[in-house]
């Protein structure tokens, strides 16, 4: 979805997305990284909401509604005087089983490219989020988490056989690494990968790259979408990931001794 200024509308926007994803058979369902937010440090703070807000309420109730598990996205969260990149995921009645603040806060300065310091107005999280589901663990991090690959491993490396990632990469880094990225941490640590991220929006502050993907154990993508707005589906087979696990053991033979 694309962002908007106007929280009710981007609010009635993820409602009508989740009901008709919801409504096709979905049961895990994910918003893109500040869906509910302009994405630029002028407004983090001014739509910034406790845990005790609207947006998570209006997750929780969607969630009970529908009875499926919501990843929701990320939003500004503020907590004191902080502010975070947060994503809090849901259960199928509502309540808050993962919490996750963005660990690693995007601050790049690419020459005749894009400049973004998140870390003039948020503040970083410092945990991992794996959620336990009747299917299987789910991690979730966001966007600029996937540029570390160490942190997905342990994400793997703790049952996450599906990570999750609200994502917003932009028109510098988003045709260099985005489709490569997301392809290696599913390789890499052999679990299904979807990444979602904002359609993109010419007048808006900040242009994202789009591309919410979904990305199968062996590196395969299952659904991709262009840089407007939809719904992408993907079909988890958690017998797939035991599979490729098996056959190709990479995890079994990592010599942590040696690293
Ligand atoms: N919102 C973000 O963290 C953007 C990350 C990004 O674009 C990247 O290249 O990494």
């Amino acid at each position: 979805m694309k962002g908007s200024f106007n929280k009710k509308e981007s609010m009635q926007k993820a409602e009508k997305f989740i009901r008709e994803a919801a409504g096709n058979g979905a049961e895990i369902i994910s918003l893109p990284e500040m869906w509910n937010c302009p994405y630029s440090n002028d407004y983090f703070r001014k739509y910034a909401e406790k845990e005790s807000g609207e947006t998570v309420e209006f997750l929780s109730s969607i969630a009970s509604d529908l009875g499926i598990y919501l990843i929701g996205g990320s939003i500004p969260e503020i907590d004191g005087e902080d502010v975070f990149n947060t994503s809090f995921s849901f259960d199928r009645k509502g309540n808050i089983i993962g919490k996750h603040r963005k660990v690693h806060l995007f601050d790049i300065d690419v020459k005749g490219g894009i400049r973004f310091m998140e870390s003039d107005t948020l503040t970083a999280g410092h945990d991992m989020t794996v959620i336990d589901t009747e299917y299987c663990k789910i991690g979730v991090a966001i966007c600029y988490d996937v540029r570390f690959p160490e942190w997905f491993r342990k994400m793997a490396l703790s049952g996450a056989k599906v990570i999750i990632l609200p994502a917003a990469f932009n028109l510098t880094t988003g045709p260099a690494h985005w489709d490569i990225t997301m392809r290696a941490r599913a390789l890499d640590n052999q679990v299904y990968f979807a990444a979602n991220s904002p359609a993109r929006d010419e007048a808006g502050p900040y242009q994202a790259y789009g591309g919410s993907c979904i990305v199968d154990p062996w590196g395969r993508f299952i659904s991709h979408a262009d840089e407007r707005e939809c719904i992408i589906y993907g079909d988890v087979d958690i017998e797939t990931v035991e599979s490729v696990r098996q056959q190709l053991p990479l995890l079994k033979h990592r010599r942590e001794e040696l690293y």
